[in-house]
């Protein structure tokens, strides 16, 4: 019959071991049998013997040690009775409460849950690896002592072992779980796999305390385990048949399984890995890994129980335990891990292909300029202001400053303030309360609130109303919302970007438009130029939203030929990119033709004709401010000069000579003015 089970481990808080509560409690026992029988303890001879790991060590002894004891302790436990030798009666320490604590304590504690409750089962003694005998032998009078007096005298120090046993794997449990909850809690904050595994496998290694850990995961259709950490494998891979070894068993089967050298088995255990790994396997303990459809994922293994802190220098039955627990917290981890992994995959996935959606198009210097601020400013978190007419470009601008920022991941919401008449507009920014108007049967957030980690577009920022403009002023200044017809203040972290087509300072002046609320929403500022003066980008454009409108639409992309190149190049698109896009929906649905022809555009007739440059060239400003005559007649030079490119279909001859000069000195002039010539 086995000795109860004992778990040492790196004792939490320094315990004592079973010989040192031997030495400290046997002393007691024999002064109360001394009393009880009203002598000494001179004619009392007492040995207490324990076997741990195939070795018999004496822990206790008063009087003479018996040279005979080891035997006389093993005969006793081998055949569970009293055996008497040489004036000593000796009997297995082991009582009825070491049995309940074995039996009704550990094997019923094994595991939680509905899966390895039922699998609980299988953790039986014959597998289970040897704990420590202990025999009691005692003499008195220099006879062996009687029975009944013998019996309660070892179910006595039994009981002190068991208490002391049942203190200390309480202790201890109490310090693995909670270890296990502290790493369990961080691995919901690691994304690398491996990191992962190899923090899972170190906590194993620490509550368990053995030498390695390693968790397999099944390759169900190569039928493949892989172990991770693979330490000392070369390549980082280690790779066994899902049927190999005592993992393989423990796979096929659901259940645990245990191994400690020195049976007849060493067959089971896998030589091959401790050879590639120059290891030497002494002990093992597997456990399955079960997902939360009952699904096994994979196999758990500890190896090599530290002797220092398992008594019988093998894992246990309370080791199953543990190491199913943490199976059931790794598989948790691992499972969230990959939902996390694919959520994240798949957010990013959608937030490049909406970056994409709607690109910023455009190669003409300014827009290149406006590129180079936009990357500038997107990883700050200043406000920035976006003046232009209107079709410009403004929000497509906003969407490429936050999608180049940290708060790519986070939305973007877009609010045209000019839509929304005042009381709307509050509402609809800063949400409102629950019965903050009549028909407000339900409390709503705002599009603050909606954009909190992202960008706010607040479009014709120039029509808020002067009750919209303070509170957003508070806003932006507060960083907190408080909704229509509430009083609690919400912190928001949502970056804003401004839009407008008017002129602001103007409306300052008319008091329209609070400076304070300008020069907050005003820290960068920049322009875009309207379409006419753009050069070749009118074409870039163009084929862009041919391109995209037939795609859609399932046509084959037709082609522009030279009469609409130029009636486009020449048009002065008052709607600017908006006008543009429209016209080439229109033709996209509305012709059938490989060719667009000038009439197919239907450009509206250009009062006064068609300009001899493009619209607006004059006043094309970098950032608002007026630039000095050299630098506005270049721009002018390059914009007109890209027109009658474009309106040449590319004809560098035809192009010099309508600008009346000679094809080398049309060249020679791009040059000077540093436009490319390369096409
Ligand atoms: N540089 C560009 N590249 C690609 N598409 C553009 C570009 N500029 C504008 N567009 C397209 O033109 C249309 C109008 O753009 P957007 O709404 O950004 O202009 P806006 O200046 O904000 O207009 P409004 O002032 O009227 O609100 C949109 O369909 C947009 O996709």
């Amino acid at each position: 019959m086995s000795s109860p089970v004992n778990h040492a481990g790196p004792a939490p808080g320094g315990q004592l071991s079973d010989d040192e509560i031997i030495v400290q409690k046997m002393p007691l026992l024999l002064g109360l049998l001394a009393g009880a029988k009203a002598g000494n303890l001179g004619d009392i001879r007492c040995g207490v013997v324990s076997q741990n790991a195939d070795r018999w060590q004496t822990s206790f002894w008063t009087g003479d040690e018996l040279p005979t004891a080891h035997s006389l302790a093993s005969e006793a436990i081998d055949r569970g009775e009293i055996i008497t030798q040489d004036a000593f009666s000796a009997v297995e320490v082991e009582s009825l409460g070491i049995q309940q604590s074995l039996t009704g304590g550990e094997n019923s504690r094994v595991s939680s849950g509905n899966v390895t409750r039922e699998r609980s089962s299988a953790i039986d003694d014959s597998v289970a690896p040897g704990t420590p005998n202990v025999a009691l032998m005692l003499s008195i009078g220099n006879a062996p002592a009687p029975p009944a007096l013998l019996r309660t005298l070892a179910v006595t120090l039994g009981r002190f072992l068991v208490l002391h046993r049942d203190r200390q794997n309480d202790t201890r449990r109490l310090w693995q779980t909670s270890t296990m909850l502290q790493n369990a809690a961080q691995w919901q904050q690691l994304d690398d796999d491996d990191e992962l595994l190899e923090s899972v496998a170190q906590c194993a290694c620490e509550v368990l305390s053995c030498e390695r850990a390693t968790i397999f995961l099944w390759d169900k259709s190569r039928r493949r385990l892989i172990g991770r950490p693979a330490i000392g494998i070369e390549g980082g891979v280690l790779e066994v048949e899902d049927d190999a070894g005592i993992v393989g068993e423990v796979l096929q089967s659901g259940s645990p399984r245990w191994w400690s050298a020195g049976g007849n088995d060493g067959g089971r255990v896998n030589r091959r890995i401790d050879q590639a790994q120059n290891f030497n396997t002494h002990s093992l303990l597997a456990v399955p890994m079960v997902n939360s459809r009952d699904q096994i994922i994979g196999v758990f293994e500890a190896i090599n129980a530290n002797p220092d802190d398992h008594r019988s220098g093998a894992f246990d039955a309370p080791d199953v335990r543990t190491l199913s627990e943490l199976a059931l917290h790794a598989v948790v981890a691992i499972d969230s891990q990959r939902t996390r992994v694919n959520l994240t995959r798949t957010r990013d996935r959608l937030v490049s292909q909406a970056a994409e959606s709607n690109p910023l198009i455009g190669n003409h210097e300014s827009i290149r300029e406006l590129r180079t601020n936009a990357t500038k400013v997107a990883p700050t978190d200043l406000s920035v202001l976006v003046l232009g007419q209107n079709g410009t470009g403004k929000e497509v601008l906003a969407q490429h400053i936050h999608y180049q920022s940290e708060r790519r991941n986070g939305p973007f919401v877009a609010v045209n303030c000019a839509a929304l008449v005042e009381s709307l507009l509050e509402s609809e920014l800063f949400g409102h309360e629950k019965g903050a108007y009549t028909d407000a049967s339900s409390a709503r957030q705002g599009k603050f609130e909606l954009a909190n980690g992202g960008t706010l577009f607040l479009d014709e920022v120039g029509d808020m109303s002067p009750g919209g403009q303070a509170k957003l002023l508070r806003v932006l200044e507060e960083r907190v919302v408080v909704r229509v017809g509430g009083s609690q203040p919400i912190p928001v972290d949502t970056r804003v970007i401004a839009a407008t087509n008017q002129p602001l300072q103007d409306l300052i002046a008319a008091k329209r438009f609070r400076e304070d609320l300008f020069f907050r929403l005003n820290v960068v500022s920049l322009t875009l130029p309207p379409l006419s003066s753009r050069g070749s980008d009118v074409m870039l454009l163009a084929e862009h939203f041919l391109d995209h409108f037939c795609r859609q639409i399932g046509r084959a992309v037709p082609k522009f030929d030279e009469t609409s190149r130029r009636a486009m190049i020449m048009h002065p698109w008052p709607g600017n990119v908006r006008e543009l896009r429209n016209t080439i929906e229109r033709v996209c649905y509305l012709t059938t033709s490989d060719i667009i022809h000038e009439e197919d555009l239907m450009l509206r007739p250009i009062e006064g004709g068609i300009p001899e440059f493009p619209a607006n060239a004059m006043r094309h400003t970098s950032g608002g401010t007026i630039i000095n005559l050299n630098e506005a007649t270049r721009e002018f030079q390059i914009a007109h000069i890209e027109a009658a490119i474009m309106a040449c279909g590319g004809n560098m001859t035809d192009a010099a000579s309508k600008l009346g000069l000679h094809r080398s000195n049309l060249y020679r002039k791009m040059r000077q003015l540093g436009m490319s010539t390369s096409e």
